[in-house]
C-alpha cells in the first residue's frame, strides 16, 4: 500500500503567506473538513497516511509537500525559500527518516520548497524561482543524480511554486495553464488545460487523479481521456495559494 505524509492544519492557518493573488479571509473551521477529506480520498483509494507531528506556530504547516522531495531511498529535506517556514522541515525529516528514507538536506546559502519539484520517471523537473535557487537546485541534482536521476532547471515566475503551473499525468505529459506556465517548450510532452486548477493532479493511481473542485472543466478534459478524476474541495487552502498537490508527500518507491 502506498503512503503519504500529511500534516494536520495549525490554528493560525488563516495567517499563511500570499505571495501572487489577494488575501481573502480564510476560514479554519472549513479548512479542518477539507483537509480530512481530502485526507479521506486518499485512504478511499488505497493509501495509507503518516502524520508529521502538527506545528502550531507555522501557519503554511498544512502544506507539507514544500518541506522535502523523495527520490528513490532518499529524502531531501528543504530549506524552504520564506524564512517564515524553515521551522516546519525538522519534524518532517525525523518523520521520513522513521519511514526508512536517508536523509539528505539543503545547506545555505540553497534554497528549495518541494511544490517546485516535478518528477516524471528519472527526470526531475524544478522550478527556479521565488522559492527555489540555483544553489538549491545543484544540491539537489548532487543528491538525486547518483540515484540516475535527471535534474532539469526550469523558470518559475509567474505562479508561487513550479507544481502550480504544472503536474503531469500518468503517461508523462506534462498539464498547464498556459496563461501561467513560462516555458512550455522546457517540457518533452505539453498539454493546455482551461483552468488554472486544472493544472493541479496528484496521481492517486494509473487511472485516478485527485483534483480540486475548481477545475470542472479540465475534470472533463481528463474523463476524456481516459482518466478517473477524484475531486475535492480545497477552496480554504487556494485562498493561501495552495493546491492538491501541496497537502501531501507521496512515497511511492
Ligand atoms: N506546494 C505548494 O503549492 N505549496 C503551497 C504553499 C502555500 C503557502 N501559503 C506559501 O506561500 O508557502
Amino acid at each position: 500500500m502506498p503512503t503519504a505524509l500529511i500534516r494536520r492544519p495549525s490554528p493560525r492557518l488563516a495567517e499563511g503567506l500570499v505571495t501572487h493573488i489577494e488575501r481573502t479571509p480564510v476560514d479554519v473551521g472549513l479548512a479542518r473538513t477539507q483537509w480530512q477529506r481530502y485526507v479521506d480520498a486518499l485512504h478511499g483509494t488505497g493509501w495509507s497516511t503518516v502524520e508529521v507531528p502538527p506545528i502550531d506556530e507555522c501557519p503554511d504547516s498544512v502544506f507539507v509537500e514544500d518541506t522535502m522531495v523523495v527520490y528513490g531511498d532518499v529524502a531531501v529535506i528543504a530549506r524552504a525559500g520564506a524564512t517564515e517556514r524553515r521551522a516546519e522541515a525538522a519534524a518532517a525529516a525525523e518523520t521520513v527518516a522513521a519511514q526508512g528514507f536517508r536523509v539528505v538536506r539543503i545547506a545555505e546559502p540553497g534554497t528549495l520548497d518541494g511544490g517546485d519539484v516535478l518528477k516524471i520517471g528519472p527526470v526531475v523537473y524544478v522550478g527556479e524561482g521565488g522559492r527555489t535557487n540555483a544553489a538549491g537546485i545543484e544540491q539537489l541534482r548532487a543528491a538525486f543524480a547518483p540515484l540516475g536521476a535527471e535534474v532539469r532547471a526550469v523558470p518559475v515566475r509567474k505562479v508561487l511554486h513550479l507544481k502550480s503551473a504544472v503536474t503531469a499525468l500518468p503517461d508523462g505529459t506534462v498539464i498547464g495553464y498556459e496563461p501561467l506556465v513560462d516555458d512550455a517548450g522546457a517540457f518533452d510532452r505539453f498539454r493546455a488545460v482551461p483552468e488554472e486548477a486544472g493544472a493541479h493532479v496528484v496521481l492517486l493511481n494509473e487511472d485516478r487523479l485527485l483534483m480540486a473542485a475548481s477545475a470542472p472543466r479540465s475534470a472533463v478534459l481528463f474523463e476524456g481521456l481516459g482518466y478517473t478524476p477524484v475531486v475535492v474541495d480545497i477552496g480554504e487552502f487556494e485562498k493561501l495559494e495552495g493546491c492538491v498537490t501541496c497537502l501531501s508527500v507521496r512515497l511511492r518507491d
